[in-house]
């Protein structure tokens, strides 16, 4: 018994009755052993996998928030689960301010429609001179729309995120009404508006059209292809307006850094277009029909 008391672990001496160590000095543990501390039972691991999710967590932040910015009337979740058209279904983009120039016209309404439907608030700024304001009056009630009869001919300033800037007539009929206002129109609207973009920093798009290939000797037309274009002639307000109007937005990206998007349209028709429009596909659709 007596040799099984004195093995046993359980009745170790207390510290008190312990004999006191040879080298009494306490030692500082050296970067050597904090270094072989981490190694031990994978804690390096445990440590780079805490900053890890740590600095997810702080960069998803924003995005994860559950409510929309305060300074938006509506505040929505960012996340959802409802699909919409074309949107993938459970993400949403964060809503945003935006200004839609032309945005009472034709294709105009259309973008504002999606744009608020999206959770954006919207700013339209129109002349009125082909578009109405049948095209977004569904919209009058909404907080996050506001509509402004303005001729982007004249400086605007504006507190967005987003420029869309389609304000231009599109039909041979109205384009040649007043061919140099629809030049103007072109060059010291888009200035006007590529100024906005670059003093408040926000993305810029610009409606363009099929028009800068003029008579095209290329069929289809690709993006690389420069076009063919009368500078002289009837149609050439709308054409060379809008090829200026795209090497602004070019120079502005280059020279001003502003981020901007360029899209040539094409013949487009469908809901709230005039049957006397003047284009080619209302023309054809107002011949077969009358
Ligand atoms: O297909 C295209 O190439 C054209 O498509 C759209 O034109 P769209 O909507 O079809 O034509 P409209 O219905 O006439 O819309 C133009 C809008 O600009 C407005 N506008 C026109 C002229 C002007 O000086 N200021 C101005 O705000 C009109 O009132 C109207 O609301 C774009 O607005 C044009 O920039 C683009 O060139």
């Amino acid at each position: 018994m007596k040799q099984l008391h004195k093995s046993s672990p359980t009745h170790a001496p207390s510290p008190a009755h312990a004999p006191a160590p040879k080298s009494a000095k306490p030692t500082r543990p050296g970067p050597r052993s904090w270094i072989g501390y981490l190694l031990r039972e994978q804690r390096l691991l445990f440590v780079l996998l805490g900053a890890l999710i740590a600095s997810t967590f702080f960069l998803l932040r924003p995005y994860l928030s559950l409510t929309a910015s305060s300074h938006l009337p509506d505040a929505r979740p960012l996340f959802s689960f409802a699909s919409r058209s074309g949107v993938p279904a459970g993400f949403r983009p964060p809503p945003r301010r935006v200004v839609v120039t032309g945005g009472a016209g034709f294709v105009g309404s259309h973008l504002v429609d999606r744009l608020l439907e999206q959770g954006d608030s919207v700013i339209v700024v129109d002349n009125f001179f082909t578009g109405r304001k049948e095209n977004v009056a569904h919209h009058l009630r909404n907080p996050r729309f506001e509509l402004l009869r303005h001729d982007v001919v004249e400086p605007i300033l504006l507190e967005v995120d987003r420029i869309y800037h389609l304000a231009c007539p599109a039909s041979p009929v109205h384009y040649k009404y007043n061919p140099i206002k629809t030049y103007k129109t072109n060059v010291m609207g888009t200035l006007n508006m590529l100024g906005l973009a670059k003093r408040i920093g926000a993305r810029f798009l610009l409606t363009s059209t099929s028009e800068v290939y003029g008579d095209p000797l290329e069929h289809p037309q690709k993006e690389t292809y420069w076009g063919h274009v009368n500078p002289i002639g009837v149609r050439s307000c709308y054409d060379e307006g809008k090829r200026t109007a795209e090497t602004l937005t070019m120079d502005y990206h280059r020279g001003g850094g502003v981020e901007v998007r360029i899209a040539r349209i094409f013949n487009t028709y469908g809901p709230r277009m005039c049957l006397d429009d003047g284009r080619v596909v209302s023309n054809f659709v107002a011949q077969v029909c009358l």
